[in-house]
């Protein structure tokens, strides 16, 4: 297994704070994938095996190093005296459990992408989760995900739901869209603050920019105060926006970071409609997790269902029977069969449409109730795939 000659872990660095687009990621297209592509051929735990096993072949090999003569130990002359070439112990260890962690650390040289610009909340989060972590900002969120797939970073945090606006679809259509998986979940406050120029008053405002999930969440606040509301990528972005445009009428709704970073004025502070305003986000990896049972798990899957009565409800039984319980369901059109025509009547052509099902339920893929329940749901499911069994967020 030639690992040292096609180690894929080289990457050329980004620049701190510079952005990943789609044409960077066509033209960073130097990293060697070729390790990559061969693991994919392999079976899933292989693959996390080769894996860390790539990263352990940066360290010289034994027999690179120069051969030091000079001072036999007793344990060489013992091994040798009982016919053995080799120290035993200076053969590769087999990997344990902690090789493999599910435990982020702090995230010291983990290289994390995120959709926005410096003072975000994705950025936020990915601090949260990684709290000496080197953020990689993308422009969009498909970015994020081909900055992993890419090796230009190794994990992307990203928006899945909110507790006011409700769910991030794209970000539901492109977990299925790519094949990262889902390692672990980030829960976070989010305190909106009402930007504006220095100098500015609240009500010298007309216009305010910012993320549409956060235009959603401050929804009251913005109707008191009849402003119009204009849609930016990202609420750092909107932040920034007003600074380089420097209209006086102009405010955002972004982060007290924001307003630092970029230097504007806060006018109005946890400005979102429900003070308790969540958002919860998703790591992403190209590896998933061994599924732990040292602490809460859960695992997110998505499904399709033949057409006939009763097949959601007969879905969600197999959970209900072994007494596990659903945090999150999210049904998404299914896009390369958008519609079904049924036609069993002479009185025309009903049309239905067919969806994906989306559900995160409280359990680890370690345990045998979720085996079995997956099990279940594979025998009348037309499609299932796992997107990953990580430590559920309880730190709010
Ligand atoms: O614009 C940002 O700052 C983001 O991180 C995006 C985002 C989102 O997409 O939901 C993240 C958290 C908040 O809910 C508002 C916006």
């Amino acid at each position: 297994m030639a690992l040292r000659a096609a180690s894929p872990i080289w990457i050329s660095p980004l620049r701190p704070h510079s952005k990943v687009g789609e044409s960077d990621l066509g033209l960073r297209r130097c990293v060697d994938l070729r390790c990559y592509w061969d693991l994919e051929r392999l079976p899933k735990w292989e693959c996390c095996c080769l894996s860390v096993l790539a990263q352990r072949a940066i360290t010289p090999v034994e027999d690179e190093k120069p051969v030091d003569t000079s001072g036999a130990t007793d344990q060489v002359q013992d091994t040798q005296s009982r016919g053995f070439h080799k120290d035993l112990n200076l053969l590769p260890k087999p990997l344990s459990a902690t090789d493999l962690s599910s435990s982020p650390g702090n995230g010291a040289q983990v290289r994390v992408a995120y959709q926005g610009i410096p003072g975000a909340y994705s950025e936020a989060a990915a601090l949260k989760a990684y709290p000496k972590c080197e953020t990689v900002p993308c422009d969009q969120f498909e970015a994020a995900f081909k900055a992993v797939e890419l090796w230009l970073v190794d994990k992307a945090v990203l928006p899945i739901e909110n507790s006011v606006g409700g769910s991030i679809h794209r970000n539901y259509d492109l977990l299925l869209r790519h094949r990262l998986h889902i390692v672990g979940e980030v829960q976070m406050i989010v305190n909106h603050c009402l930007l504006g120029l220095p100098g500015v008053q609240k009500d010298e405002l007309k216009r305010v920019l910012s993320h549409p999930q956060a235009l959603a969440q401050c929804e009251m606040t913005l109707n008191k105060l009849g402003i119009i509301r204009v849609s930016a990528d990202d609420t750092a972005g909107a932040a920034q926006m007003v600074v380089a445009n420097g209209e006086r009428d102009t405010g955002a709704i972004a982060s007290a970071r924001a307003a630092d970073i970029y230097g504007l004025n806060i006018l109005l502070e946890k400005i979102q409609d429900d003070d308790d305003n969540i958002t919860r986000f998703l790591i992403l990896a190209r590896e998933p997790l061994i599924p732990g049972s040292d602490r809460p798990h859960k695992t997110s899957i998505v499904f399709t269902l033949e057409e006939g009565p009763g097949m959601l409800f007969k879905a969600l039984a197999v959970f209900a029977l072994r007494d596990i319980n659903l945090t999150k369901m999210e049904s998404r059109p299914q896009r390369k069969r958008p519609l079904r025509v049924v036609d069993d009547s002479n009185k025309g052509s009903a049309r239905y449409f067919d969806y994906l099902f989306y559900i995160d339920f409280d359990a680890s893929m370690a345990e045998p109730r979720a085996q079995h329940a997956l099990a279940h749901l594979q025998e009348f499911a037309r499609f299932l795939r796992v997107l990953g069994c990580y430590p559920t967020d309880a730190t709010l």
